[in-house]
């Protein structure tokens, strides 16, 4: 069974390939966190998941994340939420690659194999299609290396929206603490001049 199988997912026919930005980042290097306080990449997040992506080839990236005890569902298992997290937060960091702002739309999951707690998760995502504002992307996770089984996989719509779209809906603490941190602005401006 193939994930992402909705009509919601398939790209329609003036879908085009994605485009990398000339100023991505090269591959290899790290994305680093679009929000301190992001509870799948944030450094500065205690709860958070602490994903650190890398930009691969085109726009695809990598990243690892390793299950914790404070991530089990079952005894000695990783929580499948916690696991559709890290895949979202996976899939979420290509944006940077297109310099796009966007927000998950559908996230479509497979869980293949049960995760243990201890078990690092090789995490891979790419955007295959664009059409508009609609990004669509696919992501693994395998354990045991980079080219072990697949655990999970996902599919995924993210949209392209403005700024406003966290300035007019987060709380107004949280939004005035970002506006007041130079690197957050600095981040957001920094996806905006995409034309
Ligand atoms: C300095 C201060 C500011 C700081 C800024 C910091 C920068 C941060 C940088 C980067 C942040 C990224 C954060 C990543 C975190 C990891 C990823 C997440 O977990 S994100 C959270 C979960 N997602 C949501 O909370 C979305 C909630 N949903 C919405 O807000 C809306 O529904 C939204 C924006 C997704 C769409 O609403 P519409 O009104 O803008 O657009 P419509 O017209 O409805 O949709 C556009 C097209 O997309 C399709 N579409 C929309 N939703 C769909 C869905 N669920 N399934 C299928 N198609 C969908 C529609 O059918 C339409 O397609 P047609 O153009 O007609 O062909």
């Amino acid at each position: 069974m193939k994930s992402g199988t909705s009509a919601a997912l398939s790209p329609p026919a003036d879908a085009t390939p994605p485009v990398r930005h000339p100023e991505a980042p090269a591959p290899g290097e790290p994305l680093g966190a679009h929000y301190g306080q992001c509870f799948g990449c944030g450094g500065d997040q205690p709860h958070g998941l602490h994903l650190q992506a890398r930009a691969g080839e085109g726009v695809s990236v990598t990243a690892e994340f390793t299950v914790r005890p404070a991530h089990q569902g079952a005894p000695g298992l990783a929580h499948g939420g916690v696991l559709a997290s890290a895949l979202d937060e996976t899939l979420g960091s290509l944006n940077w690659l297109l310099r796009t702002i966007a927000v998950t739309g559908r996230l479509e999951t497979d869980f293949v194999r049960p995760v243990p707690v201890g078990a690092t998760l090789y995490l891979s995502a790419e955007v295959t299609a664009v059409a508009g504002r609609k990004i669509y992307c696919t992501a693994t996770g395998r354990t045991g290396g980079p080219d072990g089984p697949v655990a999970v996989r996902a599919d995924a719509l993210f949209i392209e929206v403005k700024v406003e779209h966290f300035t007019e809906n987060g709380r107004p603490e949280e939004i005035r603490a970002a506006l007041d941190d130079p690197d957050q602005v600095r981040r957001a401006r920094a996806f905006e001049v995409n034309p």
